[in-house]
């Protein structure tokens, strides 16, 4: 059971959520708490310790634009007065804790920080129960989904400290000769670096798998690493972080400190001590990257993956990977199918094809597994029905009647929904699909293109010369041919075009981009050629 067991020490006597630094369970200094609503009961569940405060908030964006010494002191001295703001001192003490340990870190072989890493995967999937209890309350996330994301997060880590081992082993040399005017008298040997501390802010979707894919290349690479997980999702995360602490890694090296993103997210964001942002989640992202510093960032963001379905596809599979691609975890997945766009003469068959699928699908708690659980908030649910309505009142077909209870929305798919909707270009993070019966490929390109997302989309036909020529015209960072978008197996590539993100994630491709080249150049006295 959740914060028993193991995990007793990281819950406090009043059943509020620690936070950890410098290798220990503690209480903010704030006194402060955030609640996490369980969305299905839409009850407090969980708390967890609280954020900064207004005028944490405020020195943080004065020392942003004005870089004024004695804002800072005049704000801390306020907040020393009135006793209000510490979280900004427990922040500052992780980064500081953060920095020192990453410099022994980096100076430890690669095989043990790999084994340290194999270690905490296999405590992580030890104690799946627990944790994918967590997402169960706190994100509405279905049980065996909930198992499944543990499960894939011990495995992401392990094959990361695989992948570490390997290409972080190599390096390259360099000969100086052929470039123009050179002779062979520089040998170039290069390696790859670390970054030095990574802040890592997953989103609440997948807030184990979407933290540890972060996490394990930040340190296999040999950086130390600060997690901020999504406040909805932050019990499952500390639960997890508290699988690494058990694994025995050096104090400080890994941290993870709470509160809400809005509150504390821009101190820890423009904060000087963090050499690398790597962020999932929403439009926050793009704030995110114009206000940090000249440091590397990771942004993966949303996506409204289109799925473009032509005459000759096979209709059943079409229609199951719909479904499947549609309404898993109700719709609250990046790479969810956002939007359809079929061609008129198969539309009417596809149409029906997915209702009769989702008339299968079972709608209620994540504790009894259903298909459709509640979307994680109120707001969230308040903003899908704002889709659903405009879409209503500018004469979208309704394929099922539209429901809701709470925060719980019953599937639904859109038809004869046209440009001029905002279910079109939105992405709603619900059960709720948009139809748009398009009568030319290249139709349905544009509309892919005219997005300002570009994370992935996929195409459907029996005819691979065409699925390629679509797959080169779609501006997304992935296209799938003949199934639905998805992120993974995790050791593939996985970026996003435009708003979607920048920089690109995947096992291999997050170790290396938390890492720098570093280069020695041994000059030699003359030419060397050959032997002999
Ligand atoms: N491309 C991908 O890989 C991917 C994967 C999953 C989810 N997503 C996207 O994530 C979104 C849904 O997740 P969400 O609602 O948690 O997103 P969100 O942007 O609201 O929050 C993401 C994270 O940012 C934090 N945050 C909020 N304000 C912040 C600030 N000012 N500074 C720093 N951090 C801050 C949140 O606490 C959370 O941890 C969707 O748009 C979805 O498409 C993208």
């Amino acid at each position: 059971m959740a914060g028993t067991g193991v995990f007793t020490e990281i819950v406090d006597g009043d059943q509020v959520y620690k936070y950890y630094a410098d290798g220990e369970w503690k209480k903010s200094a704030s006194g402060k708490s955030v609640s996490i609503v369980n969305p299905t009961t839409r009850k407090p569940q969980y708390k967890v310790q609280g954020g900064a405060t207004r005028i944490a908030k405020l020195t943080c964006v004065i020392r942003f634009h004005c870089g004024s010494i004695f804002f800072i002191a005049f704000f801390r001295l306020v907040d020393w007065v009135f006793g209000t703001a510490c979280t900004q001192e427990e922040v500052n003490k992780v980064m500081e804790a953060a920095k020192a340990a990453q410099k022994l870190w980096a100076r430890t072989p690669l095989w043990k920080r790999a084994e340290h890493l194999h270690k905490a995967a296999a405590i992580l999937k030890e104690h799946k129960a627990p944790i994918a209890e967590c997402l169960v309350k706190e994100i509405a996330k279905p049980a065996k989904d909930a198992v499944t994301e543990v499960v894939r997060s011990g495995d992401l880590v392990s094959y990361t400290a695989e992948e570490g081992v390997r290409i972080l082993g190599e390096g390259k040399l360099l000969v100086s000769d052929s470039f123009p005017g050179n002779e062979r008298s520089k040998y170039c040997l290069s390696s790859k670096v670390p970054l030095g501390v990574v802040l890592a802010i997953p989103p609440f979707n997948y807030p184990v798998n979407l933290a540890v894919s972060k996490i394990a290349p930040a340190l296999i690479a040999g950086n130390s690493l600060v997690l901020k997980p999504p406040t909805q999702g932050a019990v499952a995360a500390l639960h997890m972080i508290q699988c690494f602490h058990l694994a025995g890694f050096p104090k400080g090296l890994i941290s993870c400190v709470t509160g809400k993103g809005s509150e504390i997210g821009d101190f820890l964001t423009m904060h000087p001590g963090v050499n690398c942002i790597s962020f999932t989640g929403g439009d926050t992202g793009i704030a995110i990257s114009k206000k940090a510093g000249m440091i590397p960032l990771q942004m993966e963001l949303g996506g409204k993956d289109a799925c473009i379905v032509l005459e000759d596809a096979d209709l059943d599979l079409v229609a199951s990977n719909i479904v499947k691609g549609g309404y898993s975890y109700s719709g609250q997945r990046c790479t969810a199918v956002k939007v359809v766009l079929v061609m008129e003469s198969v539309a009417d068959a596809i149409v029906e094809k997915v209702k009769a699928t989702m008339a299968k699908l079972s709608v209620g708690s994540p504790e009894d597994d259903c298909d459709i659980t509640p979307v994680v908030s109120e707001s969230s649910a308040n903003f899908i029905e704002g889709l659903v309505k405009d879409a209503k009142e500018k004469g979208a077909t309704f394929c099922q009647e539209y429901q809701r209870e709470g925060n719980l929305i019953w599937p639904l798919l859109l038809d004869h929904v046209r440009p001029d909707m905002r279910i079109a270009w939105e992405e709603p993070f619900g059960p709720v699909l948009p139809v748009i019966r398009i009568s030319s490929v290249e139709e349905g390109i544009h509309h892919c293109n005219a997005s300002n997302f570009g994370l992935q989309g996929c195409v459907f036909t029996r005819d691979i010369n065409k699925a390629i020529l679509i797959s080169d015209a779609m501006e997304t960072g992935t296209v799938q041919i003949n199934s639905a978008p998805a992120r993974g197996p995790d050791h593939f590539p996985f970026q996003g075009l435009k708003d979607s993100g920048i920089g690109s994630q995947g096992i291999t491709n997050s170790i290396n981009m938390m890492t720098k080249i570093k280069s020695t150049v041994i000059n030699l006295p003359s030419p060397s050629y050959t032997m002999g």
